[in-house]
């Protein structure tokens, strides 16, 4: 193709069905994991941060595909995906989430202890916090970054720091994987030229941004990392730790 890119879609229309198709086209989820999307979706106000279930689907994907046993989590929110984490690792892995507030891992454990899920503990507190103490005895297979997208370049800074080839108690295996959530801003990282903001604040929007590219850039430009930026949904940045 001219240019070298293709541009995903023609009109909104087509996008949506093309979308519906490709998730109808992908193994379904288990049903635990879809009735408790369902149920936050229905009942919380600010259910936007839930990551979708299509999304989801390649998650479970990607885990699957490297045989993900560990899973970190930075921003848990009310569980759902630390669930789905929970489930391709199954009950012999390990998920670790750090999420900010106390209430929402409140919600998420109790989400988590009625399914029977006993694999995935929670740490609270401030992730540029409680990230650096990380010390686990077998490395991580997975990183998923889907807190403050501000912090995203401190978070990945601290993993590489800490995941340094022959040191003890490394976050990330080599070969392990970053998977970085929001990577687009709804295309905001990508276009200068939108207008439309999700927060009033015109240069806190801005900063947000600017951090955002901030990551992007600090990824493509790490030799230790290979990447694949997709710009599907909010933009999934995914991210190979080499060594
Ligand atoms: C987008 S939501 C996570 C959604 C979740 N991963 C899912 O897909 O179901 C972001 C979460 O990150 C948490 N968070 C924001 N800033 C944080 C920080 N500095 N440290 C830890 N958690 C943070 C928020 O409280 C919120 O629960």
């Amino acid at each position: 193709m001219k240019g070298g890119y293709t541009r995903l879609f023609d009109d909104q229309a087509s996008g949506d069905k093309v979308s519906e198709y490709a998730d109808a086209h992908s193994t379904p989820l288990p049903a635990h994991i879809t009735a408790y999307h369902a149920h936050a979706s229905a009942s919380r106000h600010d259910s936007e941060m839930l990551s979708s279930n299509f999304q989801s689907k390649l998650h479970l994907f990607l885990a699957r595909s490297i045989g993900a046993k560990r899973v970190l989590e930075v921003g848990v929110y009310v569980g759902y995906s630390a669930m789905l984490w929970a489930h391709a690792t199954g009950p012999d892995g390990l998920v670790t989430g750090l999420e900010y507030s106390p209430e929402l891992a409140e919600i998420a454990q109790d989400a988590l202890a009625k399914e029977g899920i006993n694999n995935v503990e929670i740490i609270v507190g401030n992730a540029a916090e409680t990230l650096p103490k990380v010390s686990p005895s077998t490395p991580y297979d997975i990183i998923f970054l889907d807190a403050d997208k501000p912090g995203y370049s401190n978070y990945l800074s601290i993993i590489l720091a800490n995941s340094q080839p022959g040191s003890k108690n490394r976050l990330l295996r080599p070969g392990g994987l970053i998977i970085a959530d929001n990577v687009l801003r709804r295309g905001h990282v990508a276009d200068s030229s939108r207008t439309d903001r999700e927060v009033e604040d015109a240069g806190l929007w801005n900063s947000h941004i600017e951090a955002v590219r901030k990551f992007n850039d600090q990824v493509v430009g790490e030799k230790r990392l290979e990447s694949f930026l997709t710009p599907l949904w909010d933009g999934l940045s995914m991210i190979r730790l080499v060594d």
